[in-house]
C-alpha cells in the first residue's frame, strides 16, 4: 500500500459544483432546466443535504471511518467504494453508510453509497464481463477505479417502459420504446429508447445502465442486452422528472420533503452515442442475467440497504413514541402493541445484518462478502413492514395528523389560539405541531407516500422476487423430514 496522498474523497461544495457545471438535461413542469440545478426549487433541499453526506468525509472525528486509504493510489476515498477484506472491513462499511442514513433518517433511499458498493463488486468481478471480449472485462475494471478515485455519485435505470408487461420487450409496438441498441460505429454503441426509473436522475454525475429483470434468451432480446455507464450530460440524454414533492415550504412545514426529495425521473436515450471504453456488456443475454447475482453486487446492495432500512425504523420508532409521549396514550396497551411491532421490526432487521456479517465470507472475486440469506429475508420483509409503519403512525395520530397549522400561523394573529387549543399534556402547541407535522410528512404527504411506494418496489416487483426466492429455496430436506415422520408414525400404528 503507497502512504496516504491527498484526499480526493470530495466535498459538499465540490459536489455541488460538479453537478451544476455538467448542466445536464434535465426536464421538469414544461421547462428545461437551464440554471444551475442546485439552485432549482425541486432540487436545492436534497442536493444540501447531499453536499452534507460528502462533507462528512471531512469531518476530523469521522472521516476514518467515512473514508479509507486506496490501496491502489494511496488516495483517502469514500468507504462506500473499499472492497471489503476483512469483516472488520463490513462493520466500518455499515458504520459509514449508517452515519449518512441517520443524518437523512433513511429517507434517501439512492444515498450515493447504493450504487457505490454495487459498483465495486462488479468492478471486483470484472473478469466476468469479458467472456465475449476482454475489453469489456478491462472497461468495468478502469470504471470502478474512475468511480471510486473521483468519488462520482450514480444515478441508475434498470426497468423498461410500463407499455405492456404481457409481452416481451421486443414485441411492444416499436422496437424502440425500451431502450435498445440501434447501432454500432467507430465512436462507440447507439442507444434509442427509454428506461424507468432513475431517482436522483438530475441530481448525480453519471447514470449507471444494467440490465435487469431477466431477458429472455433469443434473437430478440439481445438488443436489449447492455451494461454500460456514461455522465449524465451525454448529448441525446434526457431526464423527465415527476411533479416535485418539495414544494419550497420550510422544515417546520414540511420536515423530510424540504431536506430529502430526492426525485424520480424517466430516461430517454435520443441516439445515445456510449463510447466504446464505457460499454462493460453488448448483446450478450447470459452475461447480463448473471451479472448481478454472480458479481454479488445483490448482496453489497442489499447490505446497503438493510443498513440503511436500520436507521430509517429507528427513525419511525422515535417518532412514534414522542407522539405517545406528547399526547400521554403510551399507557394504553394497543399503543404499546403497535410500538412494539416497531421493536420487534428494528431489532429483527439488526438480527439479519448482524447474520449476514458473522457469516460473511471471501467470494470468487476476493470480495469478503455478507451471508445473502439473511440480507435476502430482510429485503423481503421490509417492504411488508414499512407500509405498516406508516398506518401505526397514522393510528396513533388521528386527528393530530390534520391538526397541523404551518409555520406561518404560528407567526400570526391567531397564534394565542393555537397555543391555547393545541398545546399537549407534554409540550406546547409549537412543539406538538412540529412532531404532527413530520409524522404527517412521514405517513400521509406525498412525500411520505413515495416513501412507502419505495420500500415497496424499488428492490424489484415483491411478488416475482417472492417467486424467485421460492424456486430457489431448497425446501426439500424439509419435506424429506414431513416424509420421514408420516413414515414413523405408521411404524409406530403397524407395531401395536
Ligand atoms: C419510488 C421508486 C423509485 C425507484 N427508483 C428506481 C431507480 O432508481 N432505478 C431503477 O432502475 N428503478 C427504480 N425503480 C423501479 C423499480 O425497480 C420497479 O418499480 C420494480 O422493479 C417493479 O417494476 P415496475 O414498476 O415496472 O412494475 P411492473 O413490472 O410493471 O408491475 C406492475 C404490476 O404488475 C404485476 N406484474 C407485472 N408483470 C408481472 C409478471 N410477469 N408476473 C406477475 N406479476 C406481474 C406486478 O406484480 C405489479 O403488481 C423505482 C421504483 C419506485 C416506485
Ligand atoms: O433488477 C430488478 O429487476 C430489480 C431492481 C434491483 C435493484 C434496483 O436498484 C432496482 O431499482 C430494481
Amino acid at each position: 500500500m503507497k502512504g496516504e496522498k491527498e484526499m480526493p474523497a470530495k466535498t459538499g461544495k465540490q459536489y455541488i459544483e460538479r453537478v451544476d457545471k455538467a448542466k445536464a438535461n434535465v426536464w421538469i413542469n414544461g421547462e428545461q432546466v437551464t440554471g444551475n440545478v442546485s439552485e432549482h426549487p425541486a432540487f436545492k433541499g436534497v442536493m444540501k443535504t447531499q453536499a452534507a453526506l460528502y462533507d462528512m468525509q471531512h469531518d476530523r472525528d469521522k472521516k476514518d471511518y467515512m473514508t479509507y486509504i486506496s490501496p491502489m493510489t494511496g488516495n483517502r476515498i469514500g468507504t462506500s467504494f473499499m472492497q471489503p477484506k476483512t469483516k472488520e472491513d463490513l462493520k466500518m462499511r455499515r458504520k459509514m453508510m449508517q452515519e449518512w442514513a441517520r443524518y437523512n433518517n433513511g429517507m434517501m433511499g439512492r444515498s450515493p453509497d447504493y450504487i457505490n458498493v454495487g459498483m465495486m463488486a462488479y468492478g471486483a468481478a470484472a473478469a466476468m464481463f469479458g467472456k465475449q471480449d476482454e475489453m469489456y472485462a478491462r472497461n468495468m475494471e478502469n470504471y470502478l477505479e474512475y468511480c471510486r478515485e473521483q468519488d462520482l455519485s450514480l444515478t441508475h435505470t434498470l426497468i423498461n417502459p410500463q407499455v405492456n408487461r404481457g409481452v416481451n420487450t421486443a414485441q411492444l409496438p416499436d422496437p424502440f420504446i425500451a431502450a435498445r441498441i440501434k447501432e454500432k460505429t467507430s465512436e462507440g454503441v447507439i442507444i434509442k429508447g427509454a428506461r424507468l426509473l432513475a431517482t436522483q436522475g438530475g441530481i448525480t454525475d453519471e447514470i449507471m445502465v444494467f440490465p435487469s429483470t431477466l431477458l429472455k434468451q433469443s434473437e430478440e432480446e439481445n438488443p436489449y442486452a447492455y451494461a454500460f455507464s456514461i455522465p449524465n450530460n451525454t448529448p441525446g440524454l434526457k431526464f423527465i422528472c415527476r411533479e416535485s414533492f418539495d414544494y419550497g415550504k420550510s422544515n417546520f412545514d414540511h420536515p423530510l420533503g424540504s431536506r430529502f426529495e430526492e426525485m424520480d425521473t424517466i430516461v430517454v436515450f435520443d441516439d445515445v452515442v456510449v463510447p466504446w471504453d464505457r460499454v462493460f456488456s453488448l448483446g450478450d443475454v447470459d452475461t447480463c442475467n448473471e451479472a448481478y447475482n454472480a458479481s454479488n453486487a445483490v448482496v453489497h446492495m442489499t447490505h446497503q440497504v438493510v443498513s440503511k432500512n436500520i436507521a430509517k425504523t429507528e427513525f419511525i420508532l422515535g417518532t412514534l413514541q414522542l407522539m405517545a409521549e406528547t399526547i400521554n396514550i403510551g399507557q394504553y396497551q394497543h399503543i404499546q402493541e403497535k410500538i412494539s411491532e416497531v421493536i420487534i421490526g428494528l431489532e429483527t432487521m439488526k438480527a439479519y445484518v448482524t447474520a449476514s456479517e458473522a457469516n460473511a465470507k471471501m467470494d470468487q472475486w476476493g470480495t469478503m462478502t455478507p451471508e445473502f440469506a439473511p440480507l435476502n429475508v430482510a429485503r423481503h420483509y421490509f417492504p411488508k413492514l414499512y407500509p405498516r409503519f406508516t398506518e401505526i403512525m397514522q393510528l396513533m395520530g388521528a386527528s393530530g395528523l390534520m391538526a397541523i397549522p404551518n409555520e406561518a400561523d404560528f407567526h400570526s394573529p391567531i397564534r394565542s389560539d393555537l397555543d391555547k387549543y393545541l398545546q399537549a399534556a407534554n409540550g406546547d402547541a409549537y412543539s406538538r405541531v412540529k412532531l404532527y407535522r413530520l409524522a404527517w410528512d412521514i405517513c400521509i404527504s406525498a412525500f411520505g407516500s413515495r416513501q412507502t411506494l419505495y420500500e415497496r418496489f424499488f428492490f424489484g416487483d415483491p411478488v416475482r422476487m417472492a417467486s424467485a426466492l421460492y424456486n430457489g429455496y431448497d425446501k426439500q430436506e424439509y419435506v424429506g423430514r414431513v416424509k420421514e415422520f408420516l413414515n414413523r408414525s405408521e411404524e409406530v400404528v403397524e407395531s401395536k
